[in-house]
This record gives structure tokens, sequence and C-alpha cells, in this order.
């Protein structure tokens, strides 16, 4: 059986460590207790796909030891800390889990400004630590008619621009990569003008990290800020210049900072630790147990797989330039992925060639989408397999690749199939995802069944006589086997196939007695 080693650099939700520990594939190996230096050289080398979080660096050192890693999954949202140029010279993917967290940033930000306004830790600290019983020295300030000025209008920035406006305050946002509406749809004002945030009673950044927005405030923004402002940062680290900063709240200019990342963490020695107009944590915007729960286990699932090569969920350098397509068309490469990977277990063999085609507008992806099938096709006998060098290796191993756009769709929006045929024989099968941003297959081989692509699967082929759903219920129960859906489709030939989700791997002698019923014309089992 086919291991793979997944090696969890950093502390994750137990949740996740359990679906690593329970997935008879994985070898798991929880190293985020390890000295860095011991898991680089020692552990990294043995990893097919690596779990990190804030605290681990992919940089050189990392990637000069990760040679064998296929994939790396980011368990949260930045980046910044992943060479991802670097780790695509190297053949691995990057992955996000990138909304799991967005509630956690977004509460712990608003817990921020209100601890500014009103200095909420430090009253608390003079009552429980030091017993002092002083009301008058604890004025605060309102969040109502204050204008919040937010840049960066992201999951973060606008869930926190709209609870900000629940407290009454103008929400001026500055983001120059969205449409104006997304803000304005909200009764607040979006600006491009940089210095109607300078203008804001309040500010509050919730951009990424990068070479545009590192320094974004530094002492010439701070010198044009209102006497008295409040800074809120939860994003990143050095987006706010840390000595300009440190000079606005020493001179009063800053009357008061929220401050959760740093631009060197751990950051116990950081002198705007020495101020006492200043809120701060330790980096906790993602620290809350409903976020790690999602984080973690998502993260899991996304490394497992990655691993098997059946897909690369929020993939974060594809062979594509990703700002020239539109976001619908992601969901159906990864599920383009996913319908290679299916095929290619139900026609287990030497693959001769891949046709795929798109309906709709998603035909005028279909070459990338070809890349996708590919890679989900081939990872079940390459585990090198990746979207940089698809195209590659099934050319040096003779495979055909064909794509064609078949331009409209008469049923389905979008509609993409996959056409596998190997040295066994063809299975095509036709995929699309409704409003409800399910993945589903609509067609296999001719049959139109439709289930969700996800899960453990046993497609049962037979004659379309009586009492054969009966007696394939049967024998999965008998084997207990918990069936959790089942779709079934006839055609003109008076022959029937059923799609059954179930819960659990069908084993070989299930399927060896489900095979010698009486109606059975071929059975296969597949797991995505
Ligand atoms: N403190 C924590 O623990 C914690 C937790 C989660 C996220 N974060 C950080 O919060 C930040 C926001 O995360 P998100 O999930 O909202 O990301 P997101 O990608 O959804 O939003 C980021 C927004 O910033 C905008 N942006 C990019 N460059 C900009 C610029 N130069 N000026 C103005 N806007 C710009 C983008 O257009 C986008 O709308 C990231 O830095 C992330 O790493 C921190
Ligand atoms: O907890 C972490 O690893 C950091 C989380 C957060 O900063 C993120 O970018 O997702």
């Amino acid at each position: 059986m086919q291991k793979y080693t997944i090696v969890v650099c950093d502390h994750i939700h137990t949740a996740g460590l359990e679906m690593l520990q329970n997935d008879e594939n994985v070898n798991f190996i929880m190293a985020a207790d390890e000295p860095k230096d011991k898991l680089v050289k020692e552990i990294i080398p043995q990893a097919d796909v690596a779990i990190t979080r804030s605290s681990t660096d992919v940089d050189d050192f990392f990637l000069e030891h990760a040679t064998n890693m296929k994939a790396l999954v980011r368990a949260g949202v930045g980046v910044d800390n992943v060479d991802i140029p670097g780790c695509s010279k190297q053949g691995i993917i990057v992955m996000n889990v990138p909304t799991a967290n967005t509630i956690a940033a977004v509460e712990l930000t608003m817990a921020h400004m209100l601890s500014c306004m009103r200095m909420f830790p430090y009253s608390h600290d003079h009552l429980k630590n030091q017993r002092i019983w002083k009301r008058e020295k604890w004025y605060g300030h309102e969040l109502k008619g204050k204008k919040l000025g937010v840049i960066g209008f992201g999951n973060i920035g606008s869930r926190v621009a709209k609870r900000a406006k629940a407290f009454e305050m103008d929400i001026v946002a500055y983001d120059p990569y969205i449409h104006p509406s997304k803000v304005t749809d909200l009764d607040m004002t979006y600006t491009k003008n940089f210095e109607d945030i300078l203008a804001c009673d309040v500010i509050t950044i919730h951009t990424p990290k990068n070479k545009e927005t590192i320094g974004i405030i530094g002492a010439e923004e701070i010198a044009k800020m209102k006497d008295g402002v409040v800074l809120v940062n939860c994003a990143r680290g050095d987006l706010y210049n840390e000595d300009a900063l440190y000079d606005g709240l020493k001179s009063g200019k800053i009357r008061f900072a929220g401050i959760d990342v740093f631009g060197k963490e751990p950051a116990t020695d950081n002198k705007l630790l020495d101020l006492d107009n200043i809120v701060v944590s330790p980096h906790l915007g993602a620290n809350t147990y409903e976020s790690q729960y999602n984080i973690g286990t998502q993260a899991a699932e996304n490394a497992i797989a990655a691993a098997k090569g059946i897909s690369y969920p929020n993939a974060l350098n594809l062979p594509i330039d990703e700002s020239k397509i539109p976001s619908f068309v992601k969901p159906f490469l990864e599920m383009g992925q996913k319908i290679g990977f299916l095929a290619s277990q139900i026609n287990k063999s030497q693959i001769i060639s891949i046709k795929v085609t798109g309906n709709g507008e998603i035909g005028e992806y279909v070459d990338s989408l070809s890349t996708f099938v590919t890679v989900g096709a081939m990872s079940q006998s390459s585990d090198k397999i990746n979207y940089v060098n698809a195209d590659f290796i099934a050319k040096e191993k003779g495979i055909k690749i064909e794509a064609e756009n078949l331009g409209d769709s008469n049923v389905y929006k979008n509609l993409i199939t996959a056409k596998l045929t190997t040295a066994e024989g063809t299975t095509t099968i036709s995929a699309t995802i409704f409003d409800d941003g399910v993945q589903r297959m609509v067609a296999i081989n001719g049959f139109e069944n439709e289930v969700a692509l996800k899960g453990h699967m046993v497609l049962f082929k037979n004659s379309d006589v009586p009492g054969v759903i009966g007696n394939v219920g049967m024998t999965l129960a008998k084997h207990n086997v918990n069936i959790s859906d089942f779709s079934l489709a006839r055609n003109a030939n008076k022959e029937a196939l059923a799609v059954i989700l179930v819960d659990d791997k069908v084993d070989e002698t299930t399927l060896k007695e489900l095979a010698a019923l009486d109606a059975c014309l071929n059975v296969s089992y597949a797991n995505i």
C-alpha cells in the first residue's frame, strides 16, 4: 500500500492530527516541538507534504532539505514567510487555508479597537493586580461617530468594517484591488486617495504583507494623521513602520495602538512593549478554538488530498496567471483533477490518452483544465506529478492529451468532461458545479448519475432486471458498509449503473461478492 509522509511543523488542532493519524495511506510525523534545525535537517527530507504555520519559515534552508516534497499547506492565510517562487522552482505546490480564521481575526481586531478606546487592559490591571479603584483615571472615547479607515477590504477588512458600522462608525475603505461597489453597497465610503484614510480617527490595516504594503504607514503618513489617532494592526508586522509607530506613540500623536503582529516574532524584546499607550497580543488573530478546529481539519484534509494527488485546494502557485482567470474557474480546475483521479481508479491501467472538453464559459479555460485532469489521472501512477510538470511527463510517457472548447452548453451553464483511455478501456466523466458550490459528477460512461465528488464510492453496473438494488444493499450491509448516497441511472441497452457513496473503504472481499451477483456486469471502487 502506498504510504505518504505528512510532516506537521507547527501545532494544529488535534482534530486535524486525528485525521492524519486515521488515514491508512498517511505516515504522519508530529514535529511541532522539535528544534527548527532538527526539523529541517532530519525530518523535512522525509516529507511528501508539510503543514506549517507562521512559526516555520519556508526559506532557502527549508527548501534545500525539502527534497521529496510535492506540496506544502500553510495552515492559515498569510504566506509572507513562504518563498513561493522557490517552491515553484522545486515543483512544490503551496496551498493556504484562506478563510478558516477570518472571524477570529475580525473579532480580535474589534477587541483591540475597543481596548484602545477604553484602555480596558490598563484599567483591568489597575483594579485586578494593583487593587486600585480610581474611576476618574479611566475616561475613554466612543467608537460611535468616529471615522474608521480600513486599509484592505478583503475577508477580514470588510467584516471589521461591517462590525464597526454596527457601532455607528463612519467607514472609509482603501483597497485599489476591489470594485468600489463592494464598499459602497454597504453604505460605506470607498476611496482611492490614501490621504482620506490618514484623516480618519481610527485606522486598521488588513492587507497581505508584500513589497507594496511593508511600511505603508511610516513617519510621513503618521505626520499627516489627526492628533490623537488610534491605530490597529492585526494583519502583519512591519505594515506600520515600527520605529515610526514607536515615535508617534511616544509623542502622543498616536493616542493608542492595538498591535497583534510584529516585524520580528516572538516579540518579547520589542521596544513597543515599553510604552503604556499600546495594547498588545502575541499574534493571536487566529487563536480561537473554532478557527483552529477549522484550520486544523481543513489543513489536514488538504494535505491528504495533495499527498494522494487528488486535488490541491487553494493552490497559490498555479501554472496559470491567476489575475487572468475569473474566480469561478478555480473550483472547476480542482474538480477537473478529481475527475481525472476518479477515472484513473475505474480503469486502472496504462494511460493512452486524455481528452478534456468544456462547455459554457469554462470552455475558454480548457487548456488549463486538461493540465489538472492530467495531474489527477496520473497521480495514481506517479507521485511526482504536479501542475508544473504534468504536460511534460505525459508527453514523455507518450500519453496523448487533447483539449477542446465545445462552446455553449444546452443543459448546464458550465460542464467539463474528461475521457480517459487506458489499455483496459475508456471512462468518460462529466461534472459541473451548481450554485450551491458542490462539485458534482453528472454523467459517467453515458449514464446520467448525479453525485457529489467526495469520499468513497462503489460503481456497480448491471443488467437492468428487478431485485438488483436490494441485493447490492444487502451485500454491503452484510459487510457493514454504510450507504450515504445512492444514484441510479439506466441506458437504452437495458443496463443500469449505480454510483453508491459509502462511509468507508470497501474491501476486496465485498467487491468480489458484489461482482458475483447475477446481474452484475462490472463493479469498481474509488475514493476521492
Ligand atoms: N493576526 C493574525 O493571526 C491573522 C489571522 C488571519 C489573517 N491575518 C492577516 O490579515 C491580513 C488580511 O487577511 P484576509 O484574510 O482579509 O486577506 P484577503 O486576501 O481576503 O484580503 C486582503 C485585502 O487586501 C487588499 N490589498 C492588497 N494590497 C493592498 C494595498 N496595497 N492597499 C490596500 N489594500 C490592499 C486586497 O485587495 C484584499 O482585498 C493578511 O495579512 C493575513 O495574513 C492575520
Ligand atoms: O496562527 C498562525 O499561524 C498565524 C495565523 C495568521 O496570521 C494567518 O495569516 O493565517
